[in-house]
């Protein structure tokens, strides 16, 4: 079986609150973004080893901690499942705001789910996505949502982005999660995420924020600087995607986003919601 993760954007995002269990609570709008990395998923004979093999974008740390793995022996410790070949192609670029590996992981549960004829529900499936990462739970049903708590708790929301021309900058930035997430300080959201998400997209700029962005920003300016270009560019709204450092541009009415002139270590998407 053959799946294709996609990675995510953030719209707005406020750190609202420090929880007991370590984690902060969040509020954001989470939308799937059509980069994508390629799974496949196959059964392996009953006495071989479950083994992933890996291409593509070079993936921090030992292959045995791979998202994609640990979605496996998650739901081997509860079914009994043969052991797997898997093969990861991995484009969507790393430690982006993206959440890439979140899901591979998330896609990871979904083919074994379907592979092996398990009939999970998705609501089964967000809760073993949950112990794998904060934001590997949208992935499930990988449709736009409002998330709360860890960012793992969602409200449906009447947003339709698609079609929508995006173009996505990735400066060759890794900034860890949990680095981001030391710089910021909780406080009380500075907008109605919900409410100005229903106001038309060319108001966005000054009634969205990503508290993130304000964090980051005067340790990495080249992040401002890409924002700056995306709006010089005509973007409606530009903004940090989660803990960054990719950096998009919503234009809508465009068929495709404006083609920009940026360093060639940068990764690029552009195309549609
Ligand atoms: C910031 C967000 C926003 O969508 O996305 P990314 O920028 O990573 O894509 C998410 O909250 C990232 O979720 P995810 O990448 O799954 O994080 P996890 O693996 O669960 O946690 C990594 C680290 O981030 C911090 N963390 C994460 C989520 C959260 N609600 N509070 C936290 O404090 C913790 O320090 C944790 O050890
Ligand atoms: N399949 C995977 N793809 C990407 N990163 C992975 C994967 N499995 C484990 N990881 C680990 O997760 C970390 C961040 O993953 P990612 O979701 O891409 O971050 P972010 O959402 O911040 O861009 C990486 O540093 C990497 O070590």
């Amino acid at each position: 079986m053959l799946v294709f993760p996609n990675a995510k954007l953030n719209l707005g995002l406020y750190i609202t609150g420090q929880r007991p269990d370590g984690f902060r609570n969040l509020e954001s709008v989470f939308v799937p973004l059509p980069w994508t990395d390629a799974l496949e998923v196959l059964p392996a004979p009953a006495d071989s080893e479950t083994t992933l093999t890996l291409t593509g974008i070079p993936i921090p740390g030992e292959p045995a901690t791979n998202l994609c793995l640990r979605a496996y022996e998650l739901l081997k410790a509860d079914f009994d499942l043969p052991p797997v070949q898997l093969h990861l192609h991995k484009v969507v670029p790393i430690g982006a705001g993206l959440g890439g590996g979140s899901g591979d992981a998330a896609f990871a549960l979904r083919a074994l789910n379907d592979l092996f004829a398990l009939q999970l529900p998705s609501d089964t499936l967000e809760n073993y996505a949950r112990r794998l990462g904060s934001d590997c739970a949208f992935f499930i049903q990988n449709k736009p949502v409002f998330a709360y708590e860890k960012g793992d708790v969602f409200e449906p929301v009447a947003l339709d982005l698609t079609g929508t021309a995006c173009l996505v900058i990735y400066p060759s930035l890794h900034i860890s999660t949990a680095e981001a997430y030391s710089r910021v300080q909780p406080r009380t959201p500075r907008h109605d995420l919900r409410t100005a998400l229903r106001q038309p997209l060319e108001t966005w700029r000054d009634a969205i924020s990503n508290d993130f962005e304000e964090a980051l920003t005067p340790h990495y300016p080249v992040l401002g600087e890409i924002k700056a270009q995306l709006y010089e560019a005509g973007a409606a709204y530009a903004s940090l995607s989660g803990s960054g450092s990719a950096v998009y541009g919503l234009f809508p009415g465009l068929e495709m986003p404006p083609s920009l002139e940026l360093p060639v270590e940068y990764q690029v998407w552009a195309g549609r919601l």
